[in-house]
């Protein structure tokens, strides 16, 4: 589909700031949220599967424009889950309801590498995203951009193996130490089929491209330096190669969630914003990420179960703290479900009040 005659983009203050150019206030999105929180996503959720919401552009369109009709957002992101990639390489995922997502049959050693089903064809198997994308870009109208994304290697290689989520990713780990080799080569398959996926959301459409290495914490620096960067920089290095080739030059944000170790190397990932969790000092890490890169978060999502004026007092501190340069207010990592859309809502309007006119 030739993405074509989009609307003009009304808002372009994620753009600008992901780039480090001046913004008159300061852009705030909130990771996970369309889904999760509102009312009137669960309404199409109990109609509807989770996968076949994903799998139906429609669908995914509506749910992705839900907060955005609500809130004073200023982006919007594509409707869809880091595990449609697995699902791409042949491996069946199930979203069981209140308890998250299921591989029936999970990888459990080496030989069942051989189960992935390669070369893929993103067009073929993930098409329904690359549609979604270009429908909710028509259907936005220019308000704010639309952010696209993909699980990391590392993250997704978790679920692969584990089955589920899991609280020590031992058995995903136990393949890092016992399966050094294996374990690279799940990796580098991955990072193929995520790089070419990310392409193609570009290609369809999408403004910002967002990695989620969500399961960086398990890692720590060693394995991190070993398993996880060298993916994170690949994925970058040809995603850029890649859209370069087609004249598209679009920001691409890294969130490494619980990588409070690894904060200079992300700076250094090629990636224009690095995501931030609530553990991590505002000064600190905005020391250590240096001025060459956008900072985007980080306050700590259970701050939403505060009183609304408590929510609006942490909010001007966090804007104290981060400046309203090279910054994407966000929480430190995804709303929960049972936050009630006013609490979210006063977290959007306190960024916009404290950090206008600046
Ligand atoms: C680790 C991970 C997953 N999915 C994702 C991550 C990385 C971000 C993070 O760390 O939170 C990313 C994701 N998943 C979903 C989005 C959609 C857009 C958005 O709202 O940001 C995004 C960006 C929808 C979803 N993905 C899922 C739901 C809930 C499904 C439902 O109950 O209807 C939604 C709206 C299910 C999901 N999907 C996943 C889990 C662990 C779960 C169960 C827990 C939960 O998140 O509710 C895997």
């Amino acid at each position: 589909m030739e993405p074509k005659d989009f609307p003009a983009l009304k808002n372009d203050l994620l753009l600008r700031a992901a780039r480090g150019q001046e913004v008159d206030r300061v852009p705030v999105w909130i990771m996970r949220q369309a889904g999760r929180t509102l009312p009137e996503y669960r309404a199409v959720s109990e109609q509807n599967g989770f996968f076949t919401i994903c799998r139906t552009p429609e669908l995914a369109c509506e749910v992705t424009l839900q907060p955005v009709r609500r809130y004073d957002l200023d982006a919007a992101i594509i409707f869809s889950d880091i595990l449609v990639v697995p699902q791409a390489l042949g491996m069946e995922v199930l979203m069981k309801p209140g308890e998250g997502p299921v591989f029936p049959e999970p990888l459990s050693g080496p030989d069942d590498l051989g189960r992935l089903q390669r070369p893929v064809d993103v067009h073929q198997q993930l098409g329904y995203v690359f549609q979604a994308v270009t429908l909710t870009r028509h259907k936005l109208e220019g308000k704010v951009p639309l952010i696209g994304f993909s699980g990391a290697p590392w993250t997704l290689m978790g679920y692969m193996v584990e089955g589920k989520g899991s609280k020590t990713m031992s058995k995903a780990k136990r393949w890092l130490y016992q399966h050094p080799e294996a374990s690279h080569q799940l990796l580098s398959i991955l990072t193929d089929v995520i790089v070419d996926y990310l392409v193609g959301q570009a290609e369809a459409g999408a403004q910002l491209l967002q990695v989620f290495e969500s399961s960086a914490e398990y890692l720590g620096p060693d394995l991190f330096t070993e398993f996880a960067l060298p993916y994170i920089r690949r994925i970058s290095a040809n995603v850029r190669e890649k859209l370069k080739a087609k004249d598209l030059d679009i920001p691409m944000t890294i969130f490494a969630k619980g990588a409070h170790y690894a904060l200079e190397q992300l700076a250094d990932s090629g990636y224009e914003v690095v995501g931030l969790d609530w553990t991590v000092d505002p000064e600190d890490a905005s020391r250590r990420l240096g001025d060459k890169v956008t900072r985007q978060g980080n306050l700590d999502p259970c701050a939403l179960y505060a009183p609304l004026d408590s929510i609006d007092a942490m909010v001007r501190r966090m804007v104290e703290r981060f400046g309203c340069r090279r910054w994407i207010a966000n929480l430190g990592h995804g709303v929960y479900p049972d936050m009630t859309p006013e609490h979210v809502g006063a977290f959007v309007d306190a960024v916009h009040k404290y950090s206008s006119g600046k």
